[in-house]
Formats: C-alpha cells, structure tokens, sequence
C-alpha cells in the first residue's frame, strides 16, 4: 500500500460531489491500493452543509480514506494536492445555454488557479468539470503559470460516454462493445460527436448501422442535447453521471488507456487538426505514464471540418469574454 496521495474536490457540499467522493474514496479513480487525504472545498455558508458530507464519509467505513480535510479556504484545499476535480460553480436552469454561466463561474476559476499556483503539487492532475468547463479550464492554466499546461483538462468523458450509450442503444449491444466515439470541441451544444472512427467488436460503426442521416443528425443532436433534456426531466443538471464521467477521466489520466483506444478530453490545442491554438479543446487522447497524446491521423471530412470550426469559433468567443471578465476583477 503506497503512501496516502492528497486529492481535493470542489463544490465538495454539492450535487455532483455527493456522488462523486464516495466513487473517489472506495477506490474506483486511483486504484484499490492508493490511500488518500480528501480535500472538501466548498464556501462559507456550506460549511454546515459540508459537516453533514464529512460525517457521512466517515460512516461509509471505507479503508482507503486516511483522512478528510472540509475547509472553505483555497490556500488549505489546494494544499499539496496530486489530483484537483474543480466541480464548485453554479450548474444552469432550464432554457440556458452553459455559456451564460461564464461571467459568474470564470472569476472561481481564475482565485482557483492562484491558489493552486501557490500551493499545489507541481504536477498535480486538474479537471474541470464546472462550466463552462473547457474555458473555466483555459483561466484557470493561465493563472496558474508555474504548472504545465498540460496538467489542465476540461470533461467531455460525459459527452462520451453519452454518445458510446447510444450507440450502443441503437446497435443492441452491451456498452463495452463500442470503442473509440470521439468528442471534439467544446462541451456546449456545438460539440461533434463523432462515430465515424468508432467500432464495435472491432468493426466499423459506420458500416453496422449503415445510416449516415441518423449518424449526422439525430445521433449528433441528442448528444448535443443531452445535458438540456436531463434537466428538462429533473429540473437539475446531471450528477450521477457527471460523477462517473469525472471518475472515467481522471481513472484514465493516472491509470493510461488500453493498446488501440482513445478516450476524449477538453485539452489546451497546439493547433491539430486544424484548430486554434490555446484553447481548450476536447480531441481524441491517448493516454501512457500520465501523459495524454492527442491521438493523430483520423480522418475529417467536409461534413467534420464545418462541425469542428463552428465548435472552436464558439470557444475562441467565450475566451475573449472571460479575459475581458478577469482583467476587469
Ligand atoms: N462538464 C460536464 O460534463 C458537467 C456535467 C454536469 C455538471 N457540470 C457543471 O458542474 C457544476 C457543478 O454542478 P452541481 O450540480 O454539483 O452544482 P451544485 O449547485 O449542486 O453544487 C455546486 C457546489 O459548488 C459550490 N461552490 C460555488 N462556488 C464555489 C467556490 N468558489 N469554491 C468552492 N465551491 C464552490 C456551491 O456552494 C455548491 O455546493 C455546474 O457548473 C454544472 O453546470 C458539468
Ligand atoms: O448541461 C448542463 O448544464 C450540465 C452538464 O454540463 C451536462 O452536460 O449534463
């Protein structure tokens, strides 16, 4: 049993955090041999709220937690944590787009990476989950000078695992037969869900469901739509799936992907296929010794181009509104 890692989850009184510490604490994300020290960070008036958390860790009796650290003061949270899931922001109502969330959510992001630019590990794992998530991602590496770029991802793990379902769904086959759906862009609704180099038992998804329209249209779009229809129906945005998504990612960010498959993460471009550069953008990764690669060589074709340049026109906007929002504070 290696030593305990520190770990630190915001929004840690919220919906998402309800479901996502105890995937986090039993062991699913960092392996059933990595003790860890959860940081809970919430605000001051969740502090009662957060109590209620601790005490309920506690009696779930789990033996890889070493400890518990609630506490509404970023310089603690972030405190030599190896791993930061950054969920605290406000979460969208009906008939918003995530992108009205940013003149209130990006200020978090900005105190947020300070913070973990004073006192973080060095080479701590940072996912963004609080939207919107890839630009929150994007302010927050740039407050955050002394860490790698690199270590700053955005979740589309949730985008992907939506489109990998309905695949699925469509197909009748068990989830786990269909590999490689890729996310491109940015987690709003002009993300592009992309099945063309998807497979299923190793064979092309495309051919299986020989139904380019549905492909180009109603899959898309249902993805595209998804966190919209989930808050149509529980008039809250996801959280058990949100959890999950956030457990995927970063399982798969300390753990590696599998020979032969990609997963999709909200990553800082250094421009492939044909992106703009920094900013933060969901491509194909592969993933090895905790380093991500963005997965090279797939085709794009006309219908791909249109659907990725809208997606990053929509990114390069919401970059340029939460620096101006930033240099304002
Ligand atoms: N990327 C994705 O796929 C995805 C999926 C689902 C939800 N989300 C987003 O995740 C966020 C959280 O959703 P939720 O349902 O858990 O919301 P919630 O309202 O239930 O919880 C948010 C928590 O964050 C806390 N918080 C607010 N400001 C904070 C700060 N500065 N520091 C620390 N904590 C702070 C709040 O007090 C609250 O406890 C929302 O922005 C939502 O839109 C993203
Ligand atoms: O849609 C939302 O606002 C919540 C979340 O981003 C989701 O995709 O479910």
């Amino acid at each position: 049993m290696s030593e305990p890692i520190r770990v630190v989850v915001t929004g840690a009184a919220g919906q998402i955090a309800y479901s996502l510490l105890y995937m986090i604490a039993k062991g699913d994300v960092f392996g059933p041999n990595q003790k860890l020290i959860l940081h809970l960070l919430d605000i001051p008036p969740m502090m009662g709220v957060l109590e209620g958390v601790v005490m309920e860790l506690a009696d779930c009796a789990l033996p890889l937690l070493a400890g518990v650290v609630p506490t509404a003061d970023p310089a603690v949270g972030f405190k030599d944590v190896s791993a930061a899931f950054l969920v605290g922001a406000m979460p969208r109502k009906q008939g918003m787009e995530r992108k009205d969330l940013l003149s209130a959510n990006v200020k978090i992001f900005k105190v947020q990476g300070e913070a973990l630019n004073n006192v973080a590990k060095k080479d701590v794992k940072v996912l963004v989950v609080g939207n919107p998530a890839n630009t929150n991602a994007l302010i927050c590496s740039h407050y955050a000078p002394s860490i790698p770029k690199e270590n700053f991802t955005a979740m589309t793990r949730l985008d992907q695992n939506r489109a990998q379902a309905q695949l699925a769904a469509r197909l009748s086959v068990g989830i786990d037969r269909v590999r490689n759906v890729i996310i491109w862009g940015n987690h709003s609704s002009t993300q592009y869900p992309d099945a063309k180099n998807a497979t299923v038992d190793g064979k092309s998804v495309v051919e299986a469901i020989a139904n380019n329209d549905y492909l180009n249209a109603e899959f898309v779009e249902t993805v595209q739509k998804r966190g919209a229809a989930v808050i149509n129906a529980r008039k809250m945005s996801s959280a058990m799936s949100a959890a999950k998504a956030a457990s995927d990612h970063m399982r798969d960010w300390f753990a590696g992907t599998k020979d032969g498959e990609f997963v999709s993460m909200g990553v800082v471009s250094d421009g492939s296929y044909g992106t703009p550069k920094d900013i933060v953008f969901s491509f194909p990764v592969q993933i090895k010794d905790g380093k991500w690669t963005i997965k090279q060589g797939l085709a794009v074709d006309d219908f791909a181009r249109g659907k990725l340049d809208a997606t990053a026109a929509e990114l390069l906007e919401e970059k340029e509104e939460a620096m101006a929002v930033c240099a304002a504070e």
